[in-house]
């Protein structure tokens, strides 16, 4: 048995499934979870002293890679002032001021402490802005486990089949309308009918819990539209993108402005951090400026404050971005003429940071269907063979993978020359 096989078995005595986030869990692609005890730059460390070349990076925040030494600095340097005050600090101030200047769009802004946390104040605030019920997401696409977005989820619910999640009640779940990501006139659609009951239209701009897809030409500017109309508020979700797709999030990718925006992942630096915020108007009806309520006993906490200040200050180097999404690019290319030689039908998508790979035929995938259809056994066998290899994926066919600046030429060799191999046994 691996160090991992045994710790896993102990895991599932006292942890549901043995893991305490169900993707973790390997169930989208078989065989035991690994676990770890050591990363370092590119890499993670198993227990039984394997190395593998990471593309998750903790799901995403790890934009540095791993155990960054100016993080480490910042965190000890914190630690030697306190862990945390549960009142107001400097740091705080710095990293909403930050946030403002990254994200145009953001002109107030809330910390929490997860995108969970993030996405459901969002949708909260909205609905206490317009005073409507209604929101709107797209099949697919995964806002975090907040009951009225647990409808028709992506990522760990679409995984393990469960995109409706139990213990949601109906008379919540109805109040939210699940539309087809990248289809704008059926959006227009339904805002025809009912647009003046909707309070808020959340979408990732781009979708990353659905594998990596991307919004087509004129969706996320057809969704500002709409949202224009109707006096409903667009809130986009960048708890993945932000940061990633561009210094200024998708948002600054695609020149969308929303009016609400969710963050997290990069903007904690490895630490349990999340944010929301967008126009002033509307911010100033959080508490405890207005009557919608929001509050958290670690908000704000400065390790966290300290990790994601400095992981901000470090991706605004000029060109941080454009090295990022070159090292994407090589991962992307690379893949693609791996399943080329071995005659492997693959498409590959990317966006700045994020990248992700469907086993089919279709030259690109814009929608839902087309992710579902993707030959997942293929994927599965593609994500174990790696593993051997010695390259550490998405344990699931619609999770995105993620790049970080610590990955170096000859990281990303190494995963192509794998994938070379493990295209041609599939
Ligand atoms: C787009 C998106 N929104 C929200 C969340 C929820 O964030 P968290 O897992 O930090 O609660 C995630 C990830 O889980 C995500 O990818
Ligand atoms: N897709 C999720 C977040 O982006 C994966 C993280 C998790 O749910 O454990």
């Amino acid at each position: 048995m691996t160090q991992s096989e045994t710790l896993f078995k102990e895991a599932q005595k006292y942890i549901p499934g043995g893991v305490n986030s169900p993707v973790r869990a390997f169930k989208g692609v078989g065989g035991t979870p690994i676990f770890f005890k050591h990363a370092e730059g590119a890499y993670l460390y198993d227990e039984d002293n394997r190395r593998y070349v990471d593309f998750i990076g903790s799901w995403g925040p790890m934009i540095l890679g791993h155990s960054n030494k100016l993080i480490k600095d910042a965190l000890h340097a914190q630690v030697d002032l306190g862990i945390g005050y549960g009142a107001p600090t400097a740091i705080e101030t710095a990293m909403a001021k930050k946030v403002c200047e990254l994200v145009p769009s953001i002109e107030l802004v809330r910390m929490v402490n997860s995108g969970t946390e993030a996405t459901m104040s969002a949708v909260r605030l909205a609905r206490g802005y317009t005073g409507r019920d209604k929101i709107v997401k797209f099949e697919g696409c995964y806002h975090g486990h907040v009951d009225s977005l647990l409808v028709k989820a992506g990522s760990g619910a679409l995984t393990l089949g469960v995109p409706n999640s139990p213990g949601i009640p109906a008379s919540l779940a109805e109040h939210t309308l699940t539309l087809d990501f990248n289809d704008i006139d059926g959006v227009r659609k339904v805002f025809d009918e009912i647009g003046d009951q909707i309070a808020a239209i959340i979408v990732e701009p781009v979708a990353g819990n659905m594998n990596c897809v991307p919004p087509v030409p004129g969706f996320l500017e057809g969704l500002r539209d709409v949202c224009d109309q109707h006096g409903t508020v667009l809130i986009f979700d960048e708890v993945m993108t932000g940061f990633r797709v561009s210094l200024g999030g998708a948002q600054g990718f695609y020149g969308v402005k929303p009016d609400l925006t969710a963050l997290g992942k990069v903007l904690g630096g490895g630490l349990p951090v999340g944010a929301f915020g967008g126009k002033r108007e509307i911010m100033e009806h959080i508490s405890p400026l207005g009557p919608v309520y929001q509050a958290g006993t670690l908000s704000g906490n400065p390790l966290a404050m300290a990790a994601g200040l400095t992981t901000l200050n470090a991706i605004s180097e000029p060109g941080f971005h454009d090295r990022l999404t070159e090292k994407t690019n090589a991962v992307k290319d690379g893949f693609k003429q791996a399943a080329d030689e071995a005659g492997i039908p693959l498409t590959v998508q990317s966006a700045g940071g994020m990248f992700g790979f469907f086993f089919t035929d279709e030259p690109s995938v814009t929608r839902f269907d087309q992710v579902t259809a993707c030959n997942i056994e293929r994927f599965k066998a593609f994500f174990q063979g790696m593993l051997k290899e010695g390259v550490y994926l998405a344990p699931s066919a619609f999770e995105a993978g993620f790049t970080t600046a610590a990955l170096t030429d000859e990281d990303i060799e190494f995963t192509i020359n794998a994938a070379r191999k493990v295209m041609k046994t599939l």
